[in-house]
């Protein structure tokens, strides 16, 4: 499914809501946590800006939620201000009641970062895996970390960073492309294909030849997120501009999709 909104304001929104509807329906309990991956970078801001605002309304709690999340940049300490650790923390964290203890970040410092990418899998397997994992793009079509050419099989490991990634994050480093890492610890392909569900908030005009390569052509990993094409649940929300690149058939497709169903009376179960 693809969830065409104007603005990404109201794609932000759209995504807050279906992950509240999403964690009350599961209604998590101690012992029974919902488990949600959950990813960095501009495009979640509004995302997580939205869930917070639902929190301090009274409308979702998050003491019996796990997270895990996507990636991390090796060779940063957790409170360095460009660290994904930092962002969480900042960005929603600090804001909800999330038990510290069930947040879960790949540590970028470890001494064996090998060892640290098992560990990672390992306690994702010990929680069940993952319910719903929450992702973004790369403009090159990458999701967490997982550049052009990765295996469509991956797991979570050492990744080194596509040249246009480190020139795309260099705003988050002032600007200096030589203090970004060239290196990061990354969840694999196949650790978000294994989530019971996957959805992915793409924003923006410089992502629409990625959002075209991902739905409207082949599977493939040197766009490693057209992988959800193979995945039984995939949602992904976009703006306006991210369709630029789609067809308008393509688009007029996945819009009816969501008029039949509102005709249908089915809400946010709509047929897939
Ligand atoms: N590893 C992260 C990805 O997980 C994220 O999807 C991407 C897009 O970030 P933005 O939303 O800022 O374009 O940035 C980084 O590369």
């Amino acid at each position: 499914r693809v969830i065409i909104r104007q603005e990404p304001e109201a794609a932000s929104k759209y995504i807050a809501e279906y992950v509240v509807d999403r964690i009350k329906s599961f209604a998590p309990r101690p012992g029974q946590p919902f488990v949600l991956g959950l990813p960095t970078g501009s495009s979640p801001v509004l995302v997580y800006r939205h869930l917070v605002r639902k929190h301090k309304a009274g409308e979702i709690s998050f003491k019996n939620v796990v997270t895990f999340n996507m990636d991390e940049y090796v060779g940063l300490p957790p409170s360095h201000p460009s660290s994904y650790h930092s962002f969480m923390w900042e960005h929603l964290f600090s804001h909800v009641d999330i038990s510290p203890s069930n947040v879960n970040l790949l540590n970028g410092m470890a001494e064996d970062l090998e060892e640290e990418c098992e560990r990672y899998e390992a306690k994702i397997r010990e929680y069940g895996g993952i319910e719903l994992f929450l992702g973004g793009i790369g403009p090159d079509g990458h999701i967490a970390f997982n550049e052009p050419g990765s295996s469509l099989q991956s797991r979570t490991r050492v990744k080194t960073l596509a040249y246009d990634t480190v020139l795309a994050n260099k705003r988050f480093f002032g600007d200096d492309v030589s203090q970004v890492p060239n290196m990061a610890l990354t969840v694999g392909v196949q650790t978000v294909m294994d989530a019971r569900e996957v959805v992915i908030i793409i924003i923006g005009a410089h992502k629409a030849l990625a959002l075209q390569k991902c739905i409207e052509e082949g599977t493939n990993h040197m766009w490693t997120l057209s992988s959800l094409q193979l995945h039984p649940h995939p949602l992904i929300v976009v703006d306006e501009d991210a369709t630029l690149e789609l067809k308008v058939k393509t688009v007029k497709y996945f819009k009816s999709i969501e008029t039949v169903a509102k005709s249908c009376g089915m809400g946010q179960k709509m047929p897939k």
